[in-house]
């Protein structure tokens, strides 16, 4: 479909709006941070979450892709008034996830939202099935997401729609909501938070992801009843991508998740296991995911002598594993068929690209990559507290 400009200024689809280098990194972002959503089969990113786990820097890659909606936002629907971000998130859905017929301020605590901004990061078909949007009616009756593809309406009842029950693979989209109110001005808060947290955390600060509370990452399938039948969403993301984790500290008891989330861990694949240690999970699922969306393209150092860091698993820290496994993932079919990895992130052959050589290329090339866009945060909030704002600052000095 092109560009199409949609009966009375109530809706617009703009295809190819997000570059795919941008929707990727937008995917790394939510693979390795998100928690379980609103509702059940839904998972989230929001901004405030990222500044909560001491990843504020992710939210650099947003602020032009913020800026680009707004201005095509507000060019389309000729908006003489000032409109705010009332709120900007990732949000996946897996298998079982769908909505009905409804408006995007169908509640009275979502009065303030009046315009709505979906952005596909991920395509019909391929990533995943199920999960067509539909209006209620004029045109476009159907969208079929594909990667980089926008669509943009006014939140009221003129644009009543449903999305589709997704069947397999998960659909990821980047949504937000603008107000008119200013009171309801998501950079307002996002500032305040950034303010407490870049205080803690100055430029020779760390990158290091810190964990929200554990129920945050825990799936179950009726989210009313919670642990025996769900599982952590990190060790499910990990497994599904092929790794196992080791822990080698001893804890007081192997069952309390929220110790565990924060102990040191080691990779695993197969029968071998990486000598280099995660400071916890969130470390080690960025690193994977990293090396996920870099795969084959990462410098690997031939010279760097990888033997010596990849050891073979001990009877005993076999079992170690899977007594954690026992607890985080419970039934790993049920883990996995939640996080089914389709073709985008599978090489020509069908298996996931990996070698610890890669592995090891990737956590540098992660840290380079966080310390760079932490410079940029640190750099851009002076003016961003200033004008209350986040916006693209231009400094001399540029990202990446
Ligand atoms: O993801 C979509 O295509 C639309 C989602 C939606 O309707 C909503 O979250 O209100
Ligand atoms: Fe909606």
């Amino acid at each position: 479909m092109s560009e199409v400009d949609f009966e009375e200024e109530r809706r617009l689809f703009i295809p190819n709006l997000l570059s795919l280098e941008e929707c990727k990194e937008l995917e790394f972002i939510h693979k390795c941070s998100s928690t379980v959503g609103y509702r059940p089969n839904v998972f989230s990113t929001t901004l405030s979450h990222l500044i909560a786990t001491n990843s504020s820097h992710f939210i650099f890659p947003f602020i032009p892709i913020r800026e680009r909606l707004k201005d095509r936002l507000e060019d389309f629907f000729n908006c003489q008034f000032q409109l705010f971000i009332e709120f900007t998130g990732l949000i996946s859905w897996s298998r079982g996830a769908s909505i009905g017929w409804h408006s995007d301020d169908n509640r009275p605590y979502l009065k303030q939202r009046h315009f709505s901004v979906v952005c596909y990061l991920n395509t019909y078909g391929k990533d995943f099935n199920g999960g067509l949007f539909h209006f209620k009616d004029g045109e476009p009756a159907t969208i079929m997401p594909a990667v980089g593809d926008v669509v943009m309406y006014t939140a009221d009842n003129r644009n009543i729609h449903s999305v589709d029950e997704i069947t397999d693979g998960e659909r990821l989209t980047l949504a937000l909501w603008f107000s008119r109110d200013g009171s309801h001005d998501e950079d307002t808060k996002l500032v305040s938070l950034l303010s407490q947290h870049l205080l803690h955390n100055n430029m020779a600060g760390s990158c290091l992801p810190l964990p929200a509370s554990s129920n945050m990452y825990w799936f179950s399938q009726d989210q009313a009843s919670n642990d025996q039948f769900g599982f952590n969403i990190c060790w499910a993301r990990l497994h599904v991508l092929g790794y196992n984790i080791y822990i080698s500290q001893e804890s007081s008891g192997d069952s309390d998740v929220s110790e565990l989330m924060v102990k040191p861990v080691q990779l695993v694949r197969g029968s071998e296991l990486l000598d280099l240690e995660f400071v916890n999970i969130l470390h080690a699922l960025q690193v994977v995911q990293f090396y996920s969306w870099k795969g084959s393209a990462l410098q690997t150092n031939m010279s760097s002598n990888i033997d010596s860091k990849v050891v073979k698993l001990l009877g005993a820290q076999r079992e170690k594993i899977s007594a954690l496994n026992s607890v985080l993932l419970n039934d790993v079919e049920f883990a996995s068929r939640v996080f089914c990895e389709r073709s985008s992130n599978l090489e020509e052959n069908g298996s996931i690209y990996f070698n610890w050589t890669g592995m090891v290329a990737a956590i540098a090339a992660w840290e380079d990559y966080v310390l760079k866009l932490n410079k940029q945060i640190h750099l851009q909030f002076p003016h961003w507290k200033m004008h209350k704002s986040l916006y693209n600052v231009q400094l001399s000095e540029q990202y990446p």
